[in-house]
């Protein structure tokens, strides 16, 4: 895994997931009204999905539209990868209009975790596209219920950076509150915002990547928040080993009733005061992803490195590792590295643990050089 630095010109993307009937189109629908997004390109799955027909202005090719708002919406037909760089390859031919935002909307049942890997992964996307936000909109009616029934609506839950809680005015206030309280639980760091008809500014929901436009800079602590996981947390000591430094916060984890997908779910930050091996982690990235990558919901952190001035940011779902992004600089006085994790089925001892010795094998090494 290289190191690199995150390329701050490519189009921020994101992408907007939820249960079937959620709201997704009509939150896209008044997303598109709004001033500023002109200049949007939205890759839906199909048209017949959706209800923008109004708005159709013209048609450019057979899979892409332009919308009177000036967004260009485009049919992805299931083939993501092609569907970007097509309209990439539009715009820089003059086809379509400048677009400097991409919207994505995925199916309802859709897991969103292939998506967010095509982002981060594929060799040309990644040069001209960055993942900034996922935004998940949960049906206040139903979002119980298919929080109970549905792993994929816990997904789409648990990767979320925003999650908008649709319909509250059907649902009355305390079933939406009692909702609100176990997505929270199940992903402490997304801000909750209810929405009624997909009423919400749109700045609410971008710029939640690690590059934060506005400043030009990389927001590390927006990004991370990990102080969000903090409150809900019990500090837990390992008494077996000397590393009594380091310690967790637990976000949430339930385990009263098996049959509720989100019982499986923790999410806990993991603090080292001491600096790691890069090598460390790289191996212990290597293993778990191998083995646990289907645990791994969602993994951001910022790492103090040994030998490194300045910090590295680090960000996987599932199985699959952004190419970690090398810092300019620490953003406060604390220079611990902070992991935060959401899992399935995976608690923060054997994490904690199996870091914590790689660290001192390398260490070890590094010290005494390698054994013969
Ligand atoms: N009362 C109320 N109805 C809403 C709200 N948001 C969406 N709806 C309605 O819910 C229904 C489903 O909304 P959509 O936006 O089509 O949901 P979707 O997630 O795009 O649906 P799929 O594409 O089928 O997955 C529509 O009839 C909307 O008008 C809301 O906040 N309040």
């Amino acid at each position: 895994m290289a190191i690199s630095n995150e390329q701050v010109e490519r189009v921020a993307t994101t992408v907007i997931t939820g249960f079937l009937g959620s709201g997704k189109t009509t939150l896209l629908n008044a997303l598109l009204t709004q001033d500023g997004m002109d200049k949007t390109a939205v890759l839906i799955n199909e048209f017949g999905d959706i209800g923008l027909d109004h708005l159709l202005v013209r048609e450019i090719s057979e899979d892409v539209v332009l919308l009177n708002s000036g967004c260009i919406c485009c049919s992805v037909r299931g083939d993501l990868i092609s569907g970007l760089r097509d309209l990439f390859v539009k715009r820089t031919r003059g086809e379509i209009p400048q677009f400097d935002r991409v919207i994505i909307e995925t199916t309802g049942l859709a897991d969103p975790a292939p998506i967010l890997h095509t982002l981060m992964t594929d060799p040309l996307l990644t040069t001209k596209f960055r993942l900034d936000s996922v935004v998940t909109t949960v049906d206040a009616v139903n979002g119980a219920h298919q929080l109970d029934h549905h792993p994929e609506s816990v997904k789409q839950a648990a990767v979320a950076d925003r999650i908008l809680l649709t319909k509250a005015d059907l649902a009355g206030e305390t079933h939406s509150n009692t909702l609100a309280t176990r997505l929270r639980a199940l992903n402490p760091a997304a801000p909750i915002y209810p929405v009624h008809n997909g009423d919400i500014a749109a700045d609410k929901l971008f710029n939640a990547g690690l590059y934060d436009p506005t400043t030009k800079s990389m927001d590390v602590q927006k990004w991370l928040r990990d102080e969000a996981y903090d409150h809900h947390g019990e500090e837990v000591h390992d008494h077996t080993h000397d590393h009594k430094h380091d310690h967790e916060h637990h976000g949430h984890s339930h385990a009263n009733d098996v049959n509720r997908h989100d019982d499986h779910i923790q999410s806990f930050c993991i603090t080292f005061d001491d600096p790691i091996h890069w090598d460390a982690f790289v191996t212990w990235a290597e293993i778990f992803t191998q083995m646990r990558g289907e645990s791994l919901l969602r993994v951001k952190g910022i790492l103090n490195l040994v030998s490194e001035n300045a910090p590295v940011a680090i960000h996987a779902v599932q199985h699959i590792f952004h190419p970690p992004a090398s810092l300019p600089a620490w953003p406060s006085d604390d220079h611990r590295s902070k992991i935060v994790f959401i899992t399935k089925d995976l608690g923060p001892q054997i994490i904690r643990e199996s870091l914590y010795h790689l660290n001192a094998a390398v260490a070890e090494t590094a010290e005494n050089g390698t054994p013969d």
